[in-house]
C-alpha cells in the first residue's frame, strides 16, 4: 500500500522566484526505507518539511500538485494532528529538545504528556524506545549534557514514542562520527521492518547503499533518479549534478579504466560488493598464470 504519493509536486517559498520542488512525482509503499540524496540546495529539505505538513502550514508559499500522506491531502490535515501520524527528525537534535525538562527520560515522556496519555503506559512506551534506540542508561542524565550521537538518539527516541506512521529524518547523521551513524542506521532499519515509513534525506551513500531500500536523487527541485541504492548510485550522471559517490564505486571505477574491474559485473555500492569484484578479478589473473 502506497503510504506516500506525491503527484507533479512544485513548490516555492515566500517571496522567491524559483521553485525549490519541481513536478516531483513519487510514490512510497508502506515500511519502505527510502532515502533522499542530491547536492546542497537540491530539495531536500524541502520534501521532508512538505511531507511533515510544515508546508505549507508553516512555510505558506505557492503549492502545486498532489501530496498525500496516509491517504489524506498534506493541505487538509491540521499540524497538531499531523505531528503525531509524520515524525520529523532535524539534522541538529539541538533544535528538537523542549529546553522545558530536566532528565532524558522526562524529556522523552514529554510529547505523551502533553497529549494525556495515562501514567502506566507512558512508563511502558519511554522505556521501550529507550531500549529500541540504546539510551536507558541516559535516564536521568540532562538532554544537554550529552555526545552529538547520544543527543540525536534521545531525539528520535522522542519522536517515536509518539509511534509515527512515516518518520522523516533530515541529514539525521550529520552530527555524528561512524559508531554513531551505524546505530542511528539499524534502529531505523528496525524501524522500517516493523512497518514504519521512512523517509531520509542523507548525504552518506555507504550507508545508504548498505541500508536504504531505494534511493531517489533530487538535483535544482527535480527527481533526477530513482531505483535500488545499486542502480542509482552507480548511475555515471551523478557527479555532473554535484551529488557524491560511494568511495567503493569510485575506486571500482578507475580499476575499470585499466581493466581491472570484471567488464560484466555492475559497479559496487558496498564494501562487500567491491572486495567480491577485486576478487574475481584476482581469480581470472592467477588463473591466467
Ligand atoms: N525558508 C526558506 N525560504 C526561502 N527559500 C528557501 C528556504 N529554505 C530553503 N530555501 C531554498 O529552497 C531551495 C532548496 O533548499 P533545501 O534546503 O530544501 O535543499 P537541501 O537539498 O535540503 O540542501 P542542504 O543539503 O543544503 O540542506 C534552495 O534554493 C534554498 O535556498
Amino acid at each position: 500500500m502506497a503510504v506516500i504519493e506525491i503527484q507533479n509536486l512544485t513548490y516555492t517559498y515566500p517571496a522567491t522566484s524559483h521553485p525549490a520542488l519541481r513536478e516531483v512525482s513519487l510514490t512510497v509503499e508502506a515500511g519502505e526505507f527510502v532515502a533522499i540524496i542530491g547536492p546542497n540546495g537540491a530539495g531536500k529539505s524541502t520534501l521532508c518539511y512538505t511531507l511533515a505538513g510544515f508546508i505549507p502550514h508553516f512555510f505558506k508559499g505557492e503549492l502545486q500538485g498532489e501530496v498525500r500522506v496516509a491517504g489524506q491531502d498534506i493541505r487538509r490535515v491540521r499540524l497538531e494532528d499531523w505531528v503525531l501520524k509524520v515524525g520529523l527528525v532535524f539534522q541538529n537534535p539541538f533544535n528538537q529538545i523542549s529546553g522545558a525538562k530536566f532528565t532524558v527520560y522526562e524529556e522523552i515522556a514529554f510529547g505523551l504528556e502533553n497529549i494525556g496519555v495515562p501514567r502506566e503506559e507512558m512508563k511502558r512506551r519511554v522505556e521501550e524506545v529507550m531500549a529500541l534506540t540504546g539510551i536507558e542508561d541516559l535516564a536521568d542524565r540532562s538532554p544537554y549534557a550529552l555526545s552529538g550521537g547520544q543527543q540525536q538518539r534521545v531525539a528520535l527516541a522522542s519522536i517515536l514514542v509518539m509511534q509515527p506512521e512515516v518518520l522523516v529524518l533530515d541529514e539525521p547523521t550529520s552530527q555524528l562520527d561512524p559508531i554513531g551513524t551505524r546505530e542511528v542506521f539499524q534502529v531505523i532499519r528496525r524501524l522500517a521492518h516493523q512497518g514504519v515509513t521512512i523517509i531520509m534525506a542523507e548525504h552518506k551513500v555507504e550507508w545508504i547503499a548498505e541500508y536504504a531500500d531505494r534511493v531517489i536523487a533530487l538535483a535544482e527541485g527535480r527527481v533526477i533518479g530513482t531505483g535500488t541504492p545499486a542502480d542509482v548510485l552507480t548511475d555515471p550522471r551523478l557527479p555532473d549534478y554535484g551529488i557524491g559517490i560511494s568511495r567503493y564505486t569510485a575506486v571500482a571505477r578507475r580499476a575499470a579504466g585499466e581493466g581491472l574491474w570484471p567488464a560484466e559485473r555492475r559497479l559496487p555500492v558496498t564494501l562487500d560488493e567491491a572486495e567480491a569484484g577485486f576478487r574475481a578479478v584476482e581469480e581470472a589473473h592467477a588463473h591466467l598464470h
